[in-house]
């Protein structure tokens, strides 16, 4: 990405504050002003007082000299905190907007990038566009502002001293210039490897279980020294030009202030110029190298930025999977008929997930899909909350396409229990209640009662109120899955998706939750995802799926005397048959 289209991609990230930051550079203008006349007081004190022996001459420039230091301070205060204001209201802004649009990207948008990578562009790669569009705006200003006015200040006192003194600036541009590359190149590196360990350390981390269990933990030890050595690569790199940067300058810094002393010693002996006109000179120097070299530096920061700044991009310009509708055709809470119709759909090209899948579930029926892992159940649940849309086909609630339905309104109609319970850093309360904030406590005590929850709940030290731990370690499997029926019982839809409702429970703990799913069940439309067959016989339809195409459409009955798909999946658990051929409720 150029400067340019940095600027013009993000700046109007700063609307609303520009006056703002007009403001702060003036008042840090005016510290500017404020250096340049307490230096010259210094000349004034020297010439006047030190030199000439006399105390008289000292007090007036004295005064000034401290008035324009409390000014300087001031509005130097004052400009620098308006700055942090911009800055950081930029910084929220930005954060905000990459996180909205991040939220609307398809579920398996992260697993590509990798979570830790996407927590570091969250957050160091925000930080370093901010540092060239806000703040950086009223630096680089502010820098060239200073730069050309402790020029002139110099230029003023004694030009042939100044001019001797700028002929070294073109060393600066020479080194500023040769370094920018090379940490172009080590910003960007450093920032992806930067990413890469993240997403390293923060999936060892969430499988921190498996890894011990396994005994891999030398493999993932191997694999993040393998990623810390890249890193240790990439900051050495960036070290090796940054660090060289600052010694070179500083060098060819102090080269030219001795060559200044060396030529103003000569010039006070012509009587060209007085000590105290000498003194202020390189004080104005003095001040102006460090902005000579900020700006010199601005080439860096820009490289950084920049390539912040296209990783940013590459997160906001993602495609959203999904489109609201401009145009809505049905509003408020739906009967729960649930059709598709040659509905296929393939994650990547080539490669079909579903094909031609059509089958109907009526208000308060429940269906039943199953099928070989890989068949592409979970894509149809997927489909049906519109995490995607159908390459083909057409998936209609109460006859009405879903494309055609607002986001906001078919997932209000529609709960899905995914398979893994999801569980948020908060009290038991508060995540019975995350799918609906405005239910009261008895609403929650009834659904916790429902699922079979109640119980544990109180065995909890705190009851409703125990903070649970992230991710709900301090709960059995079993024990997740009430909650997230309760939860889903308090969402109360229409429609239900469960996507494996009992995998990985044990038998016992299974059929512990049969209970409470099927009062979860009991009324709404309700489509199961599931290999276990605890529930077949209460399915008015069971749908198999086979390479992601329908192979058989029945009842547990009808599919076991068929002899097709389902028996083949299930057959060992049906002959001899343990499960009962007629439905129990
Ligand atoms: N995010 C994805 N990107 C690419 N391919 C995917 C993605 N998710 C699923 N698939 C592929 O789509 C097909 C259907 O997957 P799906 O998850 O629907 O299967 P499933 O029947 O639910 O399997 P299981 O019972 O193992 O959960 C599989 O071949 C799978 O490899």
């Amino acid at each position: 990405m150029t400067v340019r289209q940095v600027f013009r991609r993000f700046f109007p990230y700063v609307k609303g504050d520009r006056k703002l930051l007009v403001f702060a550079a003036l008042l840090l203008l005016v510290n500017v002003a404020s250096d340049l006349v307490a230096i010259w007081t210094f000349a004034e004190i020297t010439d006047n007082a030190l030199v000439a022996g006399n105390l008289n001459g000292f007090w007036e420039p004295a005064g000034l000299w401290l008035g324009m230091t409390l000014l300087g301070g001031t509005v130097a205060y004052a400009g620098r905190m308006l700055t942090a204001r911009v800055a950081e209201r930029f910084l929220l802004k930005l954060r905000d907007t990459v996180y909205a649009h991040v939220q609307r990207l398809a579920p398996d948008f992260h697993q590509r990038y990798g979570v830790g990578d996407l927590v570091a562009r969250h957050s160091g790669d925000i930080d370093a566009v901010e540092h060239l569009v806000a703040s950086g705006v009223v630096e680089t200003f502010v820098a060239l502002m200073s730069a050309i006015a402790f020029a002139a200040a110099a230029l003023w006192m004694s030009w042939e001293l100044a001019l001797a003194a700028f002929a070294i600036a073109p060393l600066f541009l020479v080194v500023a210039k040769w370094f920018s590359g090379k940490l172009r190149v080590a910003a960007r590196d450093e920032r992806n490897v930067n990413g890469e360990i993240s997403s390293a350390v923060e999936e060892g981390l969430a499988n921190f279980t498996v890894v011990q269990a396994y005994n891999q933990q030398s493999f993932d030890q191997h694999r993040i020294h393998e990623r810390g050595v890249s890193w240790l690569r990439a900051k050495l790199a960036e070290a090796r030009v940054s660090a060289a940067y600052t010694p070179l300058v500083g060098v060819t810094e102090v080269i030219g202030t001795l060559g200044v002393l060396a030529f103003g010693a000569w010039e006070i002996e012509a009587g060209r110029v007085t000590l105290g006109g000498l003194i202020a000179l390189t004080g104005y120097l003095g001040y102006l190298y460090p902005h000579v070299q900020e700006l010199g530096q601005l080439q860096l920061t820009v490289n950084q930025a920049t390539a912040s700044a296209e990783r940013i991009a590459e997160l906001l310009d993602a495609p959203i999977a999904v489109q609201d509708p401009k145009r809505q055709l049905v509003a408020g809470r739906a009967d729960g008929l649930v059709e598709l119709q040659r509905v296929s759909f393939d994650y990547t090209k080539g490669k079909p997930a579903l094909r031609d899948v059509s089958f109907v579930v009526r208000p308060g029926q429940f269906v039943m899909v199953t099928g070989a892992s890989g068949a592409g159940k979970s894509t149809i649940a997927r489909l049906l909350l519109r995490f995607y849309d159908p390459a083909a086909g057409t998936i209609r609630l109460d006859g009405v396409d879903i494309r055609n339905v607002s986001l906001n309104l078919l997932r209000d109609n529609i709960t899905l229990l995914p398979q893994e319970t999801a569980i948020f850093t908060g009290t038991v309360r508060d995540n019975l209640r995350y799918g609906r904030p405005d239910a009261t406590d008895e609403e929650i005590k009834a659904a916790a009662y429902a699922a079979d929850a109640h119980k544990f709940i109180m065995a909890l030290p705190e009851g409703y109120d125990t903070e649970l731990s992230q991710r709900g370690l301090n709960l059995s499997g079993g024990q997740r899955q009430r909650i997230a029926i309760a939860r889903a019982m308090l969402r109360d839809t229409p429609v239900l998706v469960l996507d494996e409702p009992t995998a990985g429970l044990d038998g016992e703990t299974a059929s512990r939750v049969l209970g409470p799913l099927r009062r979860l069940m009991a009324g709404r439309t309700t489509i199961l995802i599931t290999h276990d067959l605890h529930l077949a016989t209460d399915a008015d339809q069971i749908v198999v799926l086979s390479h992601g195409r329908v192979a058989e459409v029945g009842t547990h009955h009808q599919l076991v005397l068929a002899r097709g798909e389902y028996r083949a999946l299930y057959g060992d658990r049906l002959d001899p048959p343990t499960m009962p051929l007629m439905p129990v409720r």
